[in-house]
């Protein structure tokens, strides 16, 4: 019988709110041996969003500035050696696939057994495939998706085989923009496709994506708009020739990029753990309805105390400051302190080609844009405001400097009273740098 291994705290799941959650660990005084992280992952904890951004372009991967969790830039790297510093167990490549959290157990796909005193769960997301609606032919060998550094190394590899050759990118959001620029800087011949009237529709307004549009259509990137991959014609070596719409039309492809979205992980937890839209439901330090048992990252649903309401967040900022708020709460109940509730501001962001967006807040309500979205300017930077009941609650700026992402990040989180659109539209940023 495999061996028993037995920690304080232990965390499932080796991604980013994994890796923040060690640090805090560590910061808050945790002991050699006591720290246990289990990861599906052959790597430590990684910074998840440098996979579609700089990783994805890079010869010589291993250089990355960054790509190992490190806390914003100038922080400290968290290299494997890290952990066996701090005596944190980092055990990779190991699946747990069943969690009986009354035993306080947790069983991997080899059979171990793991014990622990306080669990958390950080499993995050999972990407939602072609194959999963029963698309004919989506289990072609080169379609490919995005979540962990695995997928990142093949799609690489296969950039560089099909360089010069057409792919064809499904999904118009943040995966689909920034995969489709990695791809074109490849030299491939890309198409976006995509059944909505615009990309990033969670998100952009129309006006606002219609800039990207025409930014990436400058770039030759080809956009089709309002229909889907219903199909794919394969060759006789089990690979995609031909994308099949819905509308009629076809498409050639020696790759195809698939980004529709993601779904959380939380399996191992049904029918243990109450949920909540679609999360591991928790309060505001991130405790679930299960004693000792905590969720953190993409899997949590919250209260959002500035929004009053509960939801589920799949950013990376969130995942970093949830782990860290989750760890603190755990040392302050051992040591009978109290921590303040999570009051968090959403953010986002995202990088492609030369562009750099960020938003801050809800975006609910009306809009209205500020500054220069022409695609053709040499130097775009413009941004949009939403506003809800007569107070601004989110706000976007496309090329903004640090000082300005700063300003409308104080923008959306004092809320403030706006007599009239007009003013925003004309101050733009600077009724931003007033507030
Ligand atoms: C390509 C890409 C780009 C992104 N870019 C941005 C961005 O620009 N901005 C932004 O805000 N967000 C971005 N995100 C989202 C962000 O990365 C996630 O919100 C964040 O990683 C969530 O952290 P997490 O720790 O909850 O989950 P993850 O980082 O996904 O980590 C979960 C870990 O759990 C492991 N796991 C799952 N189940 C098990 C199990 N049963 N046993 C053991 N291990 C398990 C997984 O293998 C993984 O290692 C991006 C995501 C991707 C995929």
């Amino acid at each position: 019988m495999a061996e028993e291994k037995s920690f304080k705290y232990v965390i499932v799941g080796g991604g980013v709110a994994a890796g923040y959650a060690a640090r805090e660990f560590f910061k808050q005084g945790v002991k050699p041996g006591e720290l246990a992280i289990i990861s599906k992952e052959q790597v430590p904890p990684y910074e998840r969003p440098a996979l579609s951004k700089g990783y994805i372009h890079l010869d010589n991967k291993a250089t990355l500035p960054g790509f190992y969790v490190c806390a914003g830039s100038g922080g400290e790297r968290q290299f494997p050696m890290w952990y066996k510093e701090k005596g944190i167990e980092l055990i990779l490549g190991t699946e747990i696939v069943k969690a009986d959290l009354a035993a306080k157990t947790l069983v991997s796909g080899t059979g171990q057994v793991f014990k622990y005193q306080t669990l958390l769960a950080a499993t995050g997301s999972s990407v939602i495939r072609l194959s999963d609606f029963g698309v004919p032919g989506a289990d072609a060998k080169n379609i490919f998706y995005l979540r962990e550094l695995e997928d990142a190394d093949h799609l690489a590899y296969a950039m560089e085989v099909k360089a010069k050759g057409k792919a064809v990118v499904v999904g118009g959001g943040y995966i689909g923009l920034e995969l489709s620029a990695a791809l074109k800087a490849n030299n491939l011949d890309v198409t976006m496709v995509y059944p909505e009237p615009w990309c990033m529709p969670r998100l952009f307004t129309a006006g606002i994506a219609s800039f990207y549009e025409g930014y990436y259509a400058n770039k030759g990137i080809n956009i089709v708009k309002g229909t889907v991959a219903s199909g794919f014609s394969t060759n006789s070596n089990g690979e995609v020739t031909e994308v099949k719409l819905k509308d009629g039309r076809t498409l050639e492809a020696d790759i195809v990029i698939v980004g529709v979205g993601g779904r959380p992980i939380i399996s191992l937890f049904k029918g243990q753990v109450e949920e909540e839209k679609g999360g591991l439901k928790t309060d505001a330090f991130f405790k679930t309805s299960v004693p000792d048992v905590y969720a953190i990252g993409d899997v949590a649903t919250f209260p959002m105390k500035l929004y009053n309401d509960m939801r589920r967040v799949e950013h990376v900022d969130h995942a970093r400051k949830s782990a860290e708020q989750a760890v603190k709460a755990i040392k302050a109940a051992e040591e009978g302190n109290s921590i303040s509730e999570y009051d968090y501001l959403p953010y986002f962001y995202s990088r492609a080609f030369d562009l750099s967006w960020q938003f801050y807040g809800d975006n609910v309500g009306e809009t209205v844009m500020f500054g220069d979205n022409d695609p053709k300017s040499p130097k775009p930077k413009f941004g949009s405001y939403w506003i809800k009941e007569g107070k601004v609650v989110g706000a976007f700026v496309e090329g903004g400097t640090p000082e300005e992402n700063q300003a409308i990040a104080k923008v959306a989180r004092a809320q403030p009273s706006v007599e009239s659109l007009d003013v925003l539209a004309k101050e733009g940023l600077s009724f931003a740098t007033k507030i």
